[in-house]
């Protein structure tokens, strides 16, 4: 007997969302998200995608658009072939497999985490909150409203105004908040070999944990000289990842830990397998967003939930956006973002009726 693969139906649907204020960053200004909600169905059950495109991490919006739309032209042919249209370009990819994912998921009525892990349970993953490239004052506020709310763990963006005002607003939170809760600063690359390893000094005596991205992209050889400083700081890369590559990281010895966007990283599959690699290699991880809509952030969540030890991840970003594409199945609670145990990604309605 053969089984004929069932007739997928691919749709995609446009959305535009605003932060609630500008996300100052030192690679630029996050004020707006735009992107694309992916819906295959195929024998009654849907799944859901989102292709967030971000400039500078992922393809452009018209060129993710432009993928989007040759993969449903070539639906009908099957959804092989519709991934190999989305191949090079991350945001749409991340969409469409996550649409597959969830739908391939939700049919088997299991939690999406439990098909990309080894399929034990997990309840919760720990989270940072994340903190803008704001005046001392706002910092010092948004630290402790955090706090207030129960994270555990806090990541200050540093790298896009003068060095001595970043040090000062790591110290500043650091004297606010309980001595248990984690700092990490991240400078997206905005900061010379010199002005990080001065501020190593203070962000060690201030007890940060990571120093995510410190110097450009490319420096590899630099973030390595910073690891071997005796500066008891995690090196993270992040945009060091997509730009080179694990296989280079390693071999250059220059991440404590590596940072997973999986929507930069062209989706949850394509991040899965750097996960199983970069534990065999001993190297930390954790998961964060590009400040996304509700489905890539529950994806990322889930993601999490797959990932060994996963350390604290920067999942809880809802919160930056003025609206949402939907309810948010994940709930923030004591520091970690309670997994969702329903079928697939856990996200229901978002589409509308057909
Ligand atoms: O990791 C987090 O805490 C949240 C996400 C986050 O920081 C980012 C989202 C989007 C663009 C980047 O500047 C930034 C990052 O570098 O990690
Ligand atoms: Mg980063």
């Amino acid at each position: 007997m053969t089984s004929e693969a069932p007739d997928v139906g691919l749709q995609i649907r446009p959305y535009e969302l605003e932060l609630t204020e500008p996300f100052e960053t030192a690679q630029g200004t996050i004020t707006t998200r735009r992107g694309f909600l992916v819906r295959v169905d195929a024998d009654d059950v849907l799944g859901i995608g989102e292709a967030a495109p971000l400039p500078g991490w992922t393809e452009s919006y018209d060129a993710c658009q432009e993928a989007l739309e040759n993969a449903i032209d070539v639906i009908d042919s099957g959804t092989a072939a519709a991934l190999e249209a989305v191949e090079e370009t991350p945001a749409a990819r991340h969409g469409l497999s996550l649409a597959i994912a969830d739908r391939y998921a939700t049919k088997a009525a299991r939690p999406l985490y439990q098909y990309l892990g080894d399929g034990s349970r997990v309840a919760r993953v720990p989270v940072n909150a994340t903190v803008g490239a704001r005046s001392l004052e706002e910092t010092v506020l948004a630290a402790t409203t955090a706090t207030g709310r129960g994270f555990r763990c806090l990541k200050l963006k540093v790298g896009s105004g003068a060095l001595e005002d970043d040090l000062e607003r790591v110290r500043r939170v650091r004297a606010a908040v309980d001595e248990d809760v984690e700092l990490r600063v991240d400078a997206n690359g905005g900061w010379t070999y010199d002005e990080a390893e001065t501020a190593l000094e203070t962000l060690e005596s201030s007890g940060v944990a990571i120093l995510e991205q410190p110097l450009p992209a490319g420096a590899l050889g630099g973030h390595k000289a910073l690891r071997e400083s005796d500066y008891d700081v995690d090196i993270a890369l992040d945009e060091g990842l997509l730009e080179h590559g694990v296989d280079a990281i390693c071999d250059a010895e220059a991440a404590d830990v590596v940072v997973l966007k999986p929507m930069a990283l062209g989706g949850l599959d394509v991040a899965r397998e750097l996960v199983t690699w970069l534990t065999e290699l001993d190297i930390d991880l954790l998961v964060t967003t590009t400040i996304d809509g509700v489905v890539a952030r529950t994806a990322a969540v889930h993601l999490a939930a797959a990932v060994p030890d996963v350390r604290a991840s920067g999942l809880a970003t809802g919160d930056l956006l003025a609206s949402d594409l939907g309810r948010d199945p994940v709930v923030f609670e004591k520091g970690a973002a309670v997994v969702p145990q329903a079928k697939g990604l856990g996200i229901d309605d978002i589409w509308g009726e057909p």
